[in-house]
């Protein structure tokens, strides 16, 4: 597969063109909007020059990447002669839905759409498809051109050759996928994601830790190790007596709660997004173009650690 699209130029959207282009693909991503455009473009070379930067690419090799993307808004232009579409827009499931029916008036029926969805099970995506038999889900983690997993969910209706040729061109972008046995609302990471944060927030609530605090904890701690050693490995090595005493006298203990917490809701109606609106839970300057540069500088240097393996 040779020509990807990719819908939607945020801060999904833009690393996965990114990703792609790095590997020799043409690239098409499509926004909505010029500004949305320039901005990808503007994340995509930041991006490269610190790899180039970290010596994990060279002049040349980034001047290739940028030169096989094409930015366009027009959707139709996007997707014309696609051999994989990457959708990255909003997590609202009408949009979704209005998009995929756009795409398949227009694709031929060898077109693999894939949704980078980070919650939505398949079945309800292909709710109205044509041919659900050629959708699938791709779940990149943020920043998706560092991040080594990518989460493959399909269901009953999904073709073999939709699943191989997807598990095929992951690995060659230099993904290491994971292919889900059964299709669950947000997959395998942003379930035991969720059931963190739940208790995190839990804990904010209550007062035992600041944002803060639990960001200092969990990177010492868990952060350390999971990129080498996964929970499970972990369990194995304290030994599974202590593991059945810590769930059994904690498990009671933890929030059960299954409504957002309000703390957060306001924050969101109080435009409080994080980077986007320079407040989230902590305070940016600069639209989080430092954090960006701070994290994919550790991000590259654990890549390359990982690499090693
Ligand atoms: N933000 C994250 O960390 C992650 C997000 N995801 C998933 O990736 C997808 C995209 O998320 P983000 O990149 O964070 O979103 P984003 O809001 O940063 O970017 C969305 C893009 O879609 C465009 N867009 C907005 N409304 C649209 C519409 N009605 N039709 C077509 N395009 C539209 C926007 O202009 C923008 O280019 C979502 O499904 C999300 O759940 C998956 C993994 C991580
Ligand atoms: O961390 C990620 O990239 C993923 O778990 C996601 O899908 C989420 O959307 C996440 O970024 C939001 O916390």
């Amino acid at each position: 597969m040779k020509n990807i699209t990719i819908l939607g130029a945020g801060v999904m959207g833009h690393g996965a063109a990114q990703l792609f282009a790095q590997a020799g693909k043409n690239v098409r991503i499509r926004a909505r909007r010029e500004t949305s455009l320039e901005k990808a473009r503007e994340l995509i070379t930041n991006s490269l020059k610190i790899m180039v930067e970290k010596a994990m690419l060279n002049d040349q090799e980034m001047e290739q990447a940028l030169a096989r993307i094409t930015y366009t808004t027009d959707l139709h232009e996007a997707i014309q002669n696609a051999d994989f579409i990457l959708e990255s827009i909003p997590e609202v499931l009408e949009t979704k839905l209005e998009t995929y029916e756009i795409i398949e008036s227009v694709v031929s029926e060898d077109t693999i759409i894939s949704s980078n969805t980070s919650t939505f099970p398949l079945k309800e995506l292909t709710q109205n498809a044509k041919h659900p038999e050629r959708f699938i889900i791709t779940h990149f983690f943020n920043p998706p051109q560092l991040v080594p997993i990518v989460e493959i969910v399909k269901d009953d209706n999904t073709n073999e050759d939709t699943i191989n040729a997807t598990y095929d061109i992951l690995k060659e972008i230099g993904k290491s996928p994971v292919v889900l046995k059964k299709e669950i609302t947000g997959f395998i990471v942003n379930r035991v994601q969720v059931a963190m944060l739940r208790e995190a927030f839990h804990l904010m609530e209550e007062g035992v830790a600041t944002a803060e605090d639990i960001d200092t904890a969990m990177k010492g701690s868990m952060g350390f190790k999971w990129a080498f050693c996964g929970p499970m490995e972990s369990q194995d090595l304290a030994g599974l007596q202590t593991t059945e005493a810590m769930v059994g006298n904690i498990m009671q203990d933890l929030s059960n709660t299954r409504e957002v917490p309000s703390f957060l809701k306001e924050m969101v109606d109080n435009d409080q997004l994080g980077i986007r609106t320079n407040e989230g839970f902590y305070n940016y300057d600069d639209n989080g173009e430092n954090a960006i540069h701070t994290r994919d500088d550790h991000f590259l240097d654990l890549l390359k650690l990982l690499q090693q393996q």
